[in-house]
């Protein structure tokens, strides 16, 4: 018994040391670069093989393969990632999101050149650098863990480098103006990450399978140990690692009765899922904290336009082909709808919703198998159903089960939600799909709906569900769903503000996805007629999001011929093709904003004659120069676009319409980030009828405050009330929906609506029953009728801050809070946006106004407070907190 607890601890200890040692590559690439690398499985299979070629296929003797892969070949395709991929998307400040797809990319394109040069089949003579037995590995993986993460820890502690590393760590942009070469750090970051892959895949390989995906797969699962040391103490991912290592291993012992027998050796072979699931859901957040659309590739939006239905129309021609084709055999084509199902789901989740999904293999498999049991009659409690009867409910069942990566969503962003994607599908495919109890006789036989049988008809049936499918999406895509969940995926904190109810909405997505994924996996298991867990692998989902984002996130017709794509590419030229294809567009992509999507625009928007357009065509025109340019769009000359300084200031009249005004009043409100207390015990009134002004040095705690106010941070202590009510707990939006509203220091509208549209949202929001009079009557209050169908992506900053104030006072509030809304405003304007809130305030509404323009208070307001220091200096007239000594004190103070 002793001598098997030690056997067992040795190998989890064996097992443990790999995975530390991923986490620490993984660590210092994150710390080094700020990209947490998803390709690192990746690169220790593409090393693993090297060394085999090197070894077993060309003879090399062991040490000098082992070298020649670990001090050449991995650092190497480190240093040419670095070169190639990752420097060119620092210098342009590329986002979280594009990052990540980038990263998707470079292991896509990784497995899928490991498929295409040494084929799919699992070998099982990878070279072997320590001795066999459970004592040599587990000496050898510990030994090595010392000696690499020790090397780390004296690097960054003692070296030059490593005081350049932290300098890097701490501010990027303030350590380049230092003269540091961040992009060397970086470089040093990416070939020590790299190393550490390779060294993960030479030591695991001879125990594993090596082949492509398996592999890849699971050194990708172990990055649980990095992200629950929240990708930062590596002594915590050492320990993280071994303790699940050992804890997987002993799992082995125990061998309970019935049911939990399997769940508990699936549980234990799957630790580091279950780990990297308890870490992304319960853990830190990781990453920046995005707080704008996280996939950045929309496709063109000329919806409507003769080039939009000339695509659609070729698209349908090629969607219809098969059917004439001769004779009855179309197995490969009847994957094709299925598989376009399957994309578009991703399309709703990632493209309209802004969500990251990574997970949709495991909800289309979830449809398969759903489907299998209820024609098989082996669901439980559900008697055996027609086909198509069996694919409904299953797509029924699937569909609440979106509530698993929905709920996540609600707290996660970015990266965070990316890797609780991931490790969601990734353990429904461990724990259902892969198993025995759950899959048994469903491998082949599946019977397709009566009447369907044949090929060429499963094949119309298939078309007519996608056209459904296609109707449900554009429909999601318009109206006041389709501008929430614009706004909703461009800036998710603008949109709460306006009132959208973010979390539902995320929710909604997530379902519809899971249930459009459910049924493309449905479809696609009658049409191979088979149950195939292997159709559905974690691995998968990554290449589907990646083919979605590459063809355009929000675009269907995009979806339709990714899938036609994936599905041809390896049926017509062998398995890898398509993953090699679409993981290197991906990286492209990220040399290329605006995606494939803005390629076809590069080529097919500047026509060498340059033809004269219809208004709307000259918008879309514009438009598409504007994705081309991604720059500063001149307003046309011909519009009005100035604020208006009287005139039509009627129109004010009536704005706000949630019933009568009330005041909003702070009691004691006290916030601390950590151990530095931002707002301390302030208390403020902000009346209504009056422009209430808060002004303080730059880090005096006002923003804080103002998030306090708004509801997008919650308050460590006092109160927050709205008239009489109590609204300290309550959400963003909710708060807006009580008639507060707010805008943003940096400017919160959303890109892809237009003017009007974004108004409109704000409007909506409000439950007027006057939604379309008040956009207007906002419009010419704001002097943006005549931009009003303008889209909002790349127009000057002022009249985007005039969009968004619009936006703001088109809900109807009765309190209105003002982040710095004359930042990036020139002088006639300033002066314009006083008359406007001036005016608001003589209609009733509550304003209150932080703002550094001490012209614009002075002018201006009716009663200032001024912080410092987290706490309150002065309240009073504004001229009196202006020329207060202790105020201007603290102003000089703040001077550097
Ligand atoms: N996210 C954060 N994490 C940690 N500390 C923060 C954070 N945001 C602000 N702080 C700190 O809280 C204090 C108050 O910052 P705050 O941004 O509220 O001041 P402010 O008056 O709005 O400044 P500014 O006019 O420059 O926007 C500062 O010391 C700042 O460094």
């Amino acid at each position: 018994m002793a001598s098997l607890t030690v056997d067992l601890t040795l190998a989890g200890i064996a097992v443990g040391g790999a995975a530390a040692l991923t986490g620490i590559g993984l660590v210092v690439t994150y710390r080094a670069t700020g990209v947490l690398n998803l390709a690192h499985g990746a690169i220790a299979t593409v090393t693993a093989y090297a060394l085999r070629e090197l070894a077993v296929v060309h003879g090399w003797p062991l040490w000098l393969a082992a070298a020649t892969c670990l001090g050449a070949i991995a650092p190497g395709l480190g240093l040419l990632l670095d070169r190639a991929v990752f420097r060119p998307l620092a210098a342009r400040d590329a986002g979280p999101a594009e990052t990540l797809v980038a990263t998707l990319g470079v292991f896509v394109t990784l497995v899928g050149a490991a498929y295409l040069l040494w084929g799919g089949g699992a070998r099982a003579d990878a070279p072997s650098l320590v001795p066999w037995g459970p004592v040599a590995q587990s000496v050898a993986a510990l030994s090595t863990v010392a000696v690499v993460g020790g090397a780390v820890a004296a690097v960054t502690r003692w070296t030059p480098y490593g005081v350049r590393l932290r300098a890097v760590v701490d501010d990027r942009r303030l350590a380049t103006l230092a003269g540091i070469d961040a992009d060397r750090v970086a470089a040093a970051g990416w070939a020590f990450g790299a190393f550490t892959a390779g060294l993960v895949g030479v030591l695991l390989a001879p125990f594993l399978r090596l082949d492509p995906y398996g592999l890849s797969l699971l050194v990708m699962e172990t990055m649980a140990v990095a992200v629950a040391a929240g990708m930062r103490s590596l002594p915590a991912v050492v320990a993280v690692a071994l303790a699940i290592g050992v804890g997987q291993s002993q799992l082995t012992r125990f061998h309970p009765q019935g049911w939990a027998e399997p769940l508990l050796q699936a549980v234990g072979a799957n630790l580091f899922v279950v780990a990297l699931l308890v870490a992304v859901v319960a853990g830190p957040q990781i990453g920046a904290s995005v707080t704008s659309g996280l996939v950045p590739v929309r496709g063109v939006t000329s919806r409507g336009s003769y080039r939009a239905y000339r695509s659609w129309a070729a698209c349908a021609v090629l969607f219809l082909l098969p059917l004439g084709f001769s004779g009855t055999d179309l197995s490969t084509s009847v994957q094709v709808p299925a598989m376009a199902v399957i994309l578009l789901s991703i399309v709703v989740v990632s493209g309209y919703g802004g969500q990251i999904s990574l997970g949709q293999a495991g909800y289309a498999g979830l449809g398969a198998l759903f489907t299998g049991l209820l024609a098989a009659g082996r669901f439980p409690g559900v008697p055996r159903l027609p086909g198509l009867a069996a694919l409904l409910v299953a797509v029924l069942l699937v569909a609440p089960l979106g509530l698993l990566t929905g709920g996540p969503a609600i707290r996660r962003r970015g990266l965070a939600l990316a890797l609780a994607t991931f490790a969601v599908g990734t353990a429904v495919s461990r724990f259902v799909l892969a198993q025995p109890y759950a899959t048994s006789g469903l491998g082949a036989g599946l019977p397709r709906p009566a009447g369907f049988s044949d090929d060429r008809a499963y094949y119309v049936l298939e078309l007519l569900l996608l056209g459904c499918v296609l109707a449900a999406v554009a429909t999601m895509r318009r109206g006041r769903l389709g501008r929430s969940l614009t706004a909703m995926g461009e800036h998710e904190p603008g949109a709460a503000a306006a009132g959208v109810r973010v979390p539902t909405l995320k929710i909604f997505t997530f379902v519809v996805g899971a249930a459009l994924a459910g049924l493309g996996g449905g479809m696609l298991g009658l049409g191979v007629q088979a149950f195939d867990p292997g159709t559905f692998d974690p691995l998968y989902g990554l290449l589907w999001f990646a083919a979605v984002v590459v063809f355009g996130t929000d675009s269907a017709l995009g979806a339709l011929i990714a899938a036609a794509l994936l599905v041809g590419l390896d049926s017509g030229t062998g398995e890898g093709v398509a993953t090699a294809v679409i993981g290197v567009l991906a990286i492209l992509l990220g040399r290329l904003p605006g995606g494939l999507a803005g390629l076809r625009t590069r080529f097919t928007a500047a026509p060498a004659v340059r033809v004269s357009l219809s208004p709307a065509g000259e918008r879309v025109r514009a438009r598409i120069a504007a994705r081309r340019t991604g720059a500063d769009r001149p307003v046309p000359a011909r519009h009005s676009v100035s604020l208006p300084r009287d005139g039509r200031l009627g129109a004010v009249k009536g704005t706000a319409r949630h019933g009568p005004a009330v005041r909003l009043t702070a009691r004691h409100l006290t916030y601390a980030y950590g151990g530095n207390t931002a707002v301390d015990d302030v208390d403020i009134v902000v009346p209504p009828g009056r422009v209430t002004a808060l002004i303080g040095p730059n880090g005096a705690g006002k923003s804080t405050l103002f998030h306090c106010l708004c509801g997008t941070l919650r308050p460590g202590g006092g109160q927050v009330l709205l008239g009489g009510r109590d609204v300290t707990r309550l959400s963003a939006h909710a708060r807006s929906r009580l008639g507060l509203a707010r805008t943003f220091q940096q400017l919160a509208v959303f890109p892809g609506l237009t003017i009007a549209e974004n108004i409109h949202v704000g409007a909506e929001q409000g439950r007027r029953p006057d939604v379309s009079a008040a956009t207007d009557r906002t419009l010419r209050l704001l002097g943006l009728d005549q931009v009003r169908d303008e889209p909002a992506a790349g127009l000057p900053t002022g009249l985007l801050r005039r969009a968004e104030l619009g936006r703001a006072i088109a809900a109807g509030p009765r309190v209105l809070l003002l982040d710095e809304p004359a930042a990036g405003l020139d002088e006639a304007e300033v002066a314009a946006l006083g008359t406007v809130l001036r005016a608001l305030a003589a209609d009733g509404m509550a304003l209150l106004l932080v703002e550094h323009d001490l012209e614009l208070v002075g002018g201006i307001a009716d009663f200032g407070y001024a912080m410092a220091g987290g706490r309150l200096l002065a309240a009073g007239p504004p001229a009196a907190v202006l020329t207060d000594p202790r105020v201007q004190r603290a102003y000089a103070e703040a001077l550097p």
